[in-house]
């Protein structure tokens, strides 16, 4: 994988993993009881980090991920107005959250509402998809009658989730917060996706990850929520255009510019090609179209910021 550039040092915190695109910090003094997330603006696919990053993007989805937290009733890990909350570094204000530390569930709750990507793969080998049998003549990227929960067990960092049925997430966690997640990944998906479509776009599926207040025992909604690196999102008005062909129907707000770069510019073998001006700008006003779709508002992080 491409040699990520080091976070950057924090003033109060000290950087402790990073991600393909995020970075996590725990608090230089030692208080266990929080994490600074702070979202870059690296770009992955493929399962490589590219180059250059997408100037203004972690803070578009940082503030994407902010509004859907202040809409979906349940508690989640910001640690916004928490007395003892260490302060937000003011290099990184625009893209990074201050949030509880909790006790993860090792557990990706995924919910679909389409079926495509690994899910899709998962159908055309078994039929079903993590344990749940599905009807025959489904096509990449239909949508579902109803939405499915199709979990995956978070592998160590850095290694690849693996899909498992919802029977393997009640012997990871326990039944009775297997069946919690479930059930609220299946609600706040069903919340969200009608929103979306209120605003003409469809939530084709999502990746919601839970953890357990240590203090309270209580489950909360954490890391990054509806965001377009969590999930997927397409456009209602292409999706039904019979007449455009599969890929420009399931256009997505997200890294589907760079993916089909990429796949006319690289044969997948060694490090990726750098993406041009072009592929980085029209990437950023894509998810900056999401942004505007969704909230009805401009991000407030700009690109040249
Ligand atoms: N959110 C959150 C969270 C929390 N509130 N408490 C404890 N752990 C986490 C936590 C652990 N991993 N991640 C995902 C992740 C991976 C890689 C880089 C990142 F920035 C982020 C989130």
């Amino acid at each position: 994988m491409t040699n990520i550039a080091p976070a950057p040092a924090l003033p109060g915190w000290t950087h402790t993993y990073s991600g393909k695109v995020r970075d996590l910090y725990v608090p230089a003094n030692g208080d266990d009881r929080f994490l600074l997330v702070v979202a870059s603006n690296r770009v992955s696919a493929f399962d490589h980090v590219l180059e250059p990053p997408i100037p203004g993007k972690g803070g578009l989805l940082t503030e994407l991920s902010n509004w859907w937290f202040s809409r979906i009733p349940m508690p989640n890990h910001l640690a916004t107005g928490h007395p003892e909350a260490p302060a937000m570094p003011s290099e990184v204000a625009d893209r990074a959250v201050v949030s509880r530390r909790l006790e993860m569930y090792p557990v990706e709750c995924v919910v679909r509402g389409a079926l495509t990507g690994s899910g899709f793969a998962e159908y055309q080998r078994t039929g079903a998809v993590c344990g749940i049998p599905l009807p025959e003549g489904i096509e990449d990227g239909d949508l579902l009658d109803e939405p499915i929960y199709t979990p995956a067990y978070k592998a160590p960092l850095g290694e690849h989730d693996e899909n498992i049925t919802f029977e393997r997430s009640a012997e990871l966690v326990g039944p009775e917060v297997a069946a919690a997640l479930r059930e609220a990944s299946l609600r706040i998906f069903t919340e969200a996706r009608q929103l979306a479509a209120e605003r003409g776009v469809i939530l084709a599926d999502t990746k919601f990850e839970f953890g357990r207040d240590p203090e309270t025992g209580e489950l909360v909604l954490a890391d990054e929520v509806l965001t377009s690196d969590s999930s997927r999102y397409w456009d209602a008005s292409l999706y039904l255009d019979a007449a455009l062909d599969r890929s420009a129907r399931l256009a997505s707000f997200d890294k589907q510019i760079v993916r089909n770069w990429l796949a006319a510019h690289w044969d997948r073998t060694g490090e990726p090609p750098a993406l041009p001006a072009e592929i980085v700008s029209r990437t950023y006003d894509r998810y900056r179209e999401l942004f505007v779709r969704l909230t009805g508002t401009e991000p407030s992080a700009t690109p040249g910021a």
